[in-house]
């Protein structure tokens, strides 16, 4: 297993162009061994295109990347060693058993013979496949054919996987199963990058995060320091058969949500304080009155200015 602080892959400068489509402006980080690197952002905001720069499949205009030290812009041999690539789109062979399928893609990452065999044992046990491993894929769901995906990933044991929005159409038995399978190889020591535009997958799997808009980085962090910076902080207040609230000092914004208001301040203890002496002093019927956690959503918004579309 690594060491923690060893740098795994370090990406500076980013840029790409597709015709005069720009889908990379400037995108620049870097990731230390055994992190779990969300990379959220809508559709076209540049998730792919920057996953395949990484794998050496599309070749950046500028920039460079590189992997454990090793610069990968031409020489991808690091690649082949060292990472495991999950591509958006699910490539199998559909008349081939999930077993074949293994053997084509184990081949292919350079692992043969006896501990060939041996590794598609253990990554039908990860994806929990073993009895399926003799039919052919074409019976498969859309959720095992990801698994499966994921499993020839994973033969050549990579110290990198990367994983491009893995649970977009599945269902949630396999969705669930794919998640579990992440945690525990990142608890392996394995370094995960996972591309989504599902906020909750980032909150319950990363514990780096980077948001992404418009083929640039906005705001890259731990998720806790993100929530911290820009999350809103706020408080929910609710009073049976209040109308309308009186203004208090150091409260920003005030909306109206359900049959509360979300009150926005950066000072939640002093806030707090006031309404609870205001509730005692007019006999407030209070319903309701807690802290509003930060949450990604909130973070999007303030970063890029817009909700983060499905
Ligand atoms: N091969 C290509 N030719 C032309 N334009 C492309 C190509 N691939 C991507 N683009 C464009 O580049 C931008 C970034 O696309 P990219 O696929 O990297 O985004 P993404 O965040 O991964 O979104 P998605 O989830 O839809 O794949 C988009 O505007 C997209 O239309």
């Amino acid at each position: 297993m690594s060491g923690k602080e060893e740098t795994v892959l370090e990406v500076a400068g980013l840029r790409k162009l597709y015709g005069k489509k720009q889908a990379l402006k400037d995108v620049t980080f870097s990731l230390k061994a055994g992190t779990s690197f969300g990379f959220l952002g809508p559709n076209g905001a540049g998730k792919s295109t920057t996953m395949k720069i990484l794998t050496g499949i599309v070749k950046a205009d500028s920039g460079h990347v590189k992997l454990f030290g090793q610069d990968i812009t031409n020489d991808t041999d690091a690649v082949a060693r060292f990472v495991g690539y999950v591509p958006q789109d699910i490539t199998l062979y559909e008349k081939l058993s999930a077993y074949d399928n293994l053997v084509f893609f184990g081949e292919a990452y350079g692992v043969r013979g006896i501990d060939l065999k041996h590794r598609i044992r253990e990554v039908l046990e990860k994806t929990g496949l073993t009895d399926r491993a003799n039919d052919a894929v074409e019976t498969f769901s859309g959720g095992m054919k990801r698994r499966i995906n994921i499993a020839a990933a994973l033969l050549h044991r990579p110290k990198l996987l990367i994983l491009d929005e893995p649970t977009v159409g599945i269902d949630p038995q396999s969705r669930n199963h794919i998640f579990e399978m992440i945690r525990e190889l990142n608890d392996d020591g394995v370094t995960i990058i996972y591309s989504t535009h599902y906020m909750e997958e980032v909150e319950v799997l990363c514990d780096q995060v980077a948001i992404m808009d418009q083929g640039s980085v906005k705001a890259m962090g731990p998720l806790g320091e993100l929530l911290e910076t820009y999350g809103r902080k706020a408080i929910y207040v609710e009073v049976a058969g209040l109308t309308e609230l009186p203004r208090l000092p150091g409260v920003g914004k005030v909306s109206k949500e359900g049959s509360g208001w979300v009150l926005e301040t950066a000072k939640v203890g002093e806030v707090m304080q006031q309404l609870l002496q205001a509730a005692s002093l007019h006999r407030w019927d209070v319903k309701q009155l807690e802290v509003v956690r930060p949450s990604l959503e909130n973070v999007f918004l303030t970063v890029t200015g817009t909700a983060l579309r499905d």
